[in-house]
């Protein structure tokens, strides 16, 4: 691959602000160029820094600092790169910019210089997300599995997967090529085997991804049910301090509350919203509408009953969650039941005696919450702390999920002995999913995505 566009782009490396040094690059077939139009005509050597002038289209002397110079194609991006150090002053680096676009430069867009790197081979799409997750760290531990996926940690255990399955790939083709044997070849030759064992190791990666993308980011967990049931409440009790306000008025919480803490050190990102139920009031009707909006892009839905009012089937979340019927047909994520107010009801805290992922418990007393909690770091996957070997993204997680969907649907039809094209088929299904994570394969408005959400610079 190499970079479709060979125009040369410009950007402040630097953060924002005022600083002691602030860095300017410059990257593409013109980057020596445009410099030279700043500092004049001398001789560069690679990789050395010399100190020069930089001065305007007029002729006037913006600033004075280091050049460095990364020829193309050992510099980060791949191109010809040059690198301006000069003063950290906003007004000097712009002024150092717009002389670079006088010339014929571009302002570059979010993460373009990462792209341009992922363009032209320099690293996978993995390691270049890894640069804006170390980037963003905001934990220590969160830097270091960054740092992990940059060095290629994540890459290595994907690219492994992909290995094996595309020897698993030849031998399963090469058995179709023979119809009279194939029935044979896959059932004898260990393809079973191979199989299992590959659906083993993609579930351990899963699950690695899983902790490193809890590290990143946490579990996003979006706190549900009808006016009165104690959402509120449970929240407060959950972020150990009055977040939200409780009152025995139904309708208390109208617009969306967000509380980020830790349980022993996974980030919970705690959605609080407004009770669910008919309602004309229209400040409501837009609580209810946030609410829904929020349970979309959630990990996790808690759904709190009031123990008191209990509905006799509790696997229909319709009548847990009036008035939405229409957006729970398409919801697919996983639900926590609590039955609150156990101090009312008479209800032992604890877990439900006969349903999973359902816990009896009191906000207002803490009666039953540790139940909870535990519930919580064992549903996320969590591990501890220290314990993520990379980190990752929720595409990622849905990619190895398509790859191991697309495996065990390959597996059953070797055991319904079905023909050997569509096990065919469903391994070249979880080779394609897998090569998503690394870029290997990609669909361009994925690379778009994923790019834009950087900043300016990267
Ligand atoms: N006895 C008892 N009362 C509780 C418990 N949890 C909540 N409450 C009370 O129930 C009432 C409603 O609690 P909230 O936390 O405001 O309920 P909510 O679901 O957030 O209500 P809305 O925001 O109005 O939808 C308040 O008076 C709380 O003190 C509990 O476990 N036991
Ligand atoms: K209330
Ligand atoms: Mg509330």
């Amino acid at each position: 691959m190499s970079a479709a566009s060979s125009d040369t782009i410009v950007a402040i490396a630097t953060a924002p602000g005022r600083g002691g040094v602030g860095v300017l690059r410059l990257s593409g077939d013109r980057a020596l160029d445009i410099a030279r139009l700043l500092i004049g005509e001398r001789s560069l050597s690679p990789r050395k820094a010399h100190f020069s002038t930089f001065k305007d289209p007029e002729g006037q002397v913006i600033d004075e600092g280091l050049v460095l110079w990364f020829p193309a194609p050992g510099s980060f991006t791949g191109e010809e790169v040059v690198e301006l150090q000069g003063h950290g002053g906003p007004v000097i680096l712009d002024m150092l910019v717009a002389a670079c676009v006088h010339h014929g430069a571009r302002q570059a867009r979010a993460g373009e210089f990462s792209q341009r790197a992922f363009l032209n081979d320099k690293m996978d799409l993995t390691q270049a997300e890894a640069i804006a997750d170390l980037i963003d760290a905001g934990t220590r531990e969160s830097a270091r599995a960054a740092l992990n996926s940059l060095q290629g940690a994540f890459s290595r255990e994907v690219n492994t997967l992909v290995e094996q399955l595309i020897q698993l790939r030849i031998y399963v083709e090469a058995a179709i090529d023979f119809p009279e044997e194939e029935i044979d070849f896959l059932s004898e030759g260990g393809v079973a085997d191979d199989l299992r064992g590959l659906i083993r190791q993609a579930e351990e990666v899963l699950a690695s991804a899983r902790q490193g993308r809890l590290v990143r980011e946490g579990l996003t967990l979006v706190i549900a049910g009808r006016p009165n049931a104690g959402k509120s409440s449970l929240m407060n009790a959950l972020a150990g301090f009055d977040a939200a306000i409780v009152t025995e008025v139904a309708g208390t919480t109208r617009d969306v509350l967000r509380e980020a803490i830790q349980l022993d050190g996974m980030p919970l990102n705690l959605i609080d919203t407004a009770g669910l139920r008919e309602s004309g009031d229209q400040i409501e009707q837009e609580g209810i509408r946030r609410a829904f909006a929020e349970i979309k892009k959630a990990d996790r839905l808690l759904v709190v009953v009031d123990a008191q009012e209990t509905p006799d089937n509790l696997d229909d979340l319709a009548t847990l969650l009036p008035q939405s019927q229409q957006q729970l047909d398409d919801l697919d994520l996983p639900v926590t039941l609590v039955l609150n107010k156990a101090d009312l009801s008479g209800d032992p805290p604890g877990p439900h005696p006969e349903r999973p992922d359902t816990f009896i418990l009191s906000a207002a007393s803490g009666d039953g919450m540790d139940a909870l909690r535990r519930h919580l770091k064992a549903a996320a996957g969590y591990q501890g702390e220290a314990q993520s070997r990379f980190s990752a993204r929720r595409r990622h997680i849905t990619a190895l999920q398509d790859a191991l969907a697309a495996l065990a649907k390959g597996a059953d039809q070797l055991h319904r002995h079905a023909a050997g094209e569509l096990l065919a088929e469903d391994l070249r299904a979880a080779q394609q999913a897998l090569e998503e994570i690394t870029g290997a394969f990609t669909a361009d408005d994925l690379l778009g995505r994923i790019f834009s959400s950087f900043c300016i610079g990267k």
